[in-house]
């Protein structure tokens, strides 16, 4: 394995100052911070002037759609949509045709990502076998084969008494449990966030109750039970003051939000299966209490919930389409140029709640630029304005309302396990 020297790079600190900041990687381990080294014949240098430095990104929620979907995604175009993206790690949804509910099949994913992805990928087991809510699957064998996590991401659980027995085997085996919470007796066939816009334009709305409900249900269920738990996808005000109150009183929660939580709202809505997704596209005082929640930190990580469709799933308007959009491309840029440029984020926040912040919420050595830590690294080039287009992507799901959008800042050069796997703007096959 080649010793790589990045030099001239800046990194970001505390304050979200740039300072002067080189590093060597040796054995796919961060060897050196800030140091002078010998260069031998066995070593590349990437030289990363104008280029600033952070630890991989890390997507806790992306849909990889293997098996059972490959013509909306693989696990091989998932993974190089990540890379595209500055994601070194990611954590792929059960929600699959089968859902990974056995030992086999949790191993067979595993198998197939060391095979056709240079990155890491880690794989939520199922809480409930098939996801169907009924029984329990059996955490403790799926901890064993590798499970990195239990969701039944896609769907609420509805029972409580379910959600209990799952946290109280999660919380002895150490495993944290994601929820997608949404209390299905109050859909009422909604769709879309009831608001201004649902009925403007007479759709069956969702209220932010059908979410909130399941996360008040769930703190009260971790409090007592002690398991770690994490919220998904979060997108109403009252869920994050929960969330705060929650972790005021020491109660192992955690939460995530996305990039079109924080940077798009109800009156973005336009008739496009595009700007359908779940939970849906809150009013601006969610917007607002998100954003809030990120910069205070009580919202820990942004996930993408990346979740690729084709066009067909999206065709029927927002009554008739597939939930989800595609955002492991375009994460980083929206938010830099939408949050932190305008001053509504400082930089060091964006780059952790998307390394260091999911990091500790699984537990992981990754996410830090640390002498030991795993060599999973990204250069950044801040001053680059491009525009997003979907026919660029390199996941198969198209599915963005970010579509023309000009962003500025681009991922660079990716380094995942110690290997250059893109360079430039370019993968290496
Ligand atoms: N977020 C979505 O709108 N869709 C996700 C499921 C989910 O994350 O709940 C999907 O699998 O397509
Ligand atoms: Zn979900
Ligand atoms: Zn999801």
């Amino acid at each position: 394995m080649k010793r790589i020297v990045i030099e001239n790079a800046v990194r970001v600190n505390e304050n979200s100052e740039m300072v002067p900041c080189s590093l060597l990687v040796e054995e796919g381990i961060i060897a050196g911070i800030n140091g002078s080294w010998e260069k031998d014949a066995n070593t590349v240098i990437i030289d990363a002037k104008g280029l600033v430095l952070t630890p991989g990104f890390i997507d806790l929620h992306v849909h990889l759609r293997e098996p059972g979907g490959e013509g909306k995604e693989t696990i091989r175009t998932g993974a190089r949509a990540a890379l595209r993206g500055g994601f070194t790690q990611i954590f792929a949804m059960p929600n699959t045709q089968p859902t990974p509910d056995t030992p086999e099949r949790l191993r067979d994913l595993q198998e197939r990502a060391r095979k056709d992805a240079p990155i890491t990928i880690g794989f939520y087991a199922p809480i409930t076998k098939g996801e169907k809510g009924e029984e329990l699957v059996d955490l403790e064998v799926l901890s064993h084969a590798g499970a990195a996590a239990f969701s039944d991401d896609g769907k609420g659980v509805q029972s409580a008494g379910m959600m209990y027995r799952a946290m109280l085997n999660a919380q002895k085996l150490g495993k944290v449990l994601a929820a997608h919470c949404e209390e299905d007796s109050l859909l009422f066939g909604g769709y879309i966030h009831q608001g201004e816009y649902s009925k403007a334009h007479g759709h069956r709305g969702i209220h932010p109750l059908v979410e909130d409900l399941q996360i008040q249900r769930d703190i009260a269920l971790s409090e007592a039970t002690q398991c770690p738990y994490h919220i998904c996808h979060m997108s109403t005000s009252k869920g994050v003051s929960m969330l705060g109150e929650a972790k005021k009183f020491s109660v192992p929660v955690t939460g995530e939000v996305t990039p079109h939580h924080l940077l798009l709202t109800e009156k973005d809505l336009q008739e496009d299966g595009d700007y359908k997704m779940n939970p849906p596209l809150r009013s601006e005082r969610d917007r607002q209490a998100l954003i809030q929640g990120l910069r205070d930190g009580i919202i820990d990580a942004i996930a993408t919930d990346h979740a690729p469709h084709d066009e067909e799933s999206k065709s029927r308007g927002l009554e008739g389409s597939a939930f989800g959009v595609v955002g492991l491309e375009t994460a980083f840029p929206l938010l830099y140029t939408h949050l932190v440029l305008p001053g509504e984020l400082p930089l060091k926040r964006l780059l952790d709640a998307l390394t260091s912040g999911p990091a500790k919420v699984m537990g992981l050595e990754t996410g830090r630029l640390e002498v030991g830590s795993p060599a999973d690294l990204v250069l950044l080039d801040l001053e680059k304005t491009w525009n997003i287009e979907k026919k660029n992507f390199e996941s198969k799901g198209k599915n963005t309302p970010f579509e023309g959008y000009s962003v500025k800042g681009q991922v660079h050069t990716v380094l995942a396990k110690g290997q250059i796997v893109m360079q430039g703007g370019q993968i290496i096959d």
